[in-house]
């Protein structure tokens, strides 16, 4: 990928080893080796979930959004700013693209992936997709202090986070194999529930 405008000043930050021992695998949760990837809107828990998650089942874990950062030198609300959510868009593309052929890893994806076809048919066919669903106002509490995300710097960031998940829900749905309501349970209690779904999926 060319990130020839930007300097890279940020500290690299690529695929997350474990930092701590890793707990014993839970069995028969491999999914093959193909990527599990993780979608659903700002603040589902994407990063904080995919983080533990990969560390239950011993894979290495990824985030796109931080990858990008880490490859550009920039956050990405600087991406925004420079190249506009277009720009944006097709460093995504082209970052998912490529990291989708890394085997057993867990990919954390940024909360507007899915809306490029091509992406879609890249997550459906390269991996197995989980949903992390939350409700408009819960994703709102988690995020709206935070100036990270360029797409809620508006007057009104509760009606845009509604407007977006109206827009993106049949996205992640129509991509996902597995999902899991995360506005309910803390990080670990999702984490331990989607351990018995994911042994579920790989038997059927
Ligand atoms: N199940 C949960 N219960 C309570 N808080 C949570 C839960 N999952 C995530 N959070 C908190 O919500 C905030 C946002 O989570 P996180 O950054 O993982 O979301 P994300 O899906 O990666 O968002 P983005 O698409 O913007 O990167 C964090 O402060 C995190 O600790
Ligand atoms: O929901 C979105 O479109 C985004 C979510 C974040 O993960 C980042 O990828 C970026 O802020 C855009
Ligand atoms: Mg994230």
């Amino acid at each position: 990928m060319n990130n020839s405008i930007y300097g890279g000043a940020m500290p690299a930050q690529s695929t997350e080893a474990a930092a701590a021992p890793a707990p014993r695998k839970a069995a028969g949760t491999q999914c093959g080796s193909r990527p599990i990837f993780l979608v659903g809107m700002m603040g589902a828990g994407k990063t904080t979930i995919g983080r533990q998650l990969a560390r239950q089942l011993g894979r290495e874990f990824l985030d796109l959004d931080h990858e990008l950062e880490a490859r550009c030198g920039v956050r990405v609300s600087l991406i925004f700013d420079i190249e506009g959510e277009e720009g944006f868009r097709r460093r995504e593309s082209a970052l998912l693209q490529e990291c989708a052929q890394r085997t057993d890893i867990v990919i954390a994806t940024g909360g507007g992936a899915v809306l490029a076809e091509a992406n879609r048919r890249c997550l459906r066919e390269l991996g197995l997709v989980i949903y992390l669903r939350a409700r408009g106002d819960e994703l709102y509490r988690r995020v709206a202090r935070d100036r990270g995300r360029p797409l809620l710097q508006t007057a009104d960031p509760r009606a845009r986070i509604a407007e977006l998940l109206a827009q993106r829900e049949p996205l992640y749905e129509e991509v996902a194999s597995l999902a899991v309501e995360t506005g309910i349970m803390p990080v670990s209690q999702v984490v331990q529930s989607l351990i018995p779904l994911l042994q579920k999926h790989e038997a059927a």
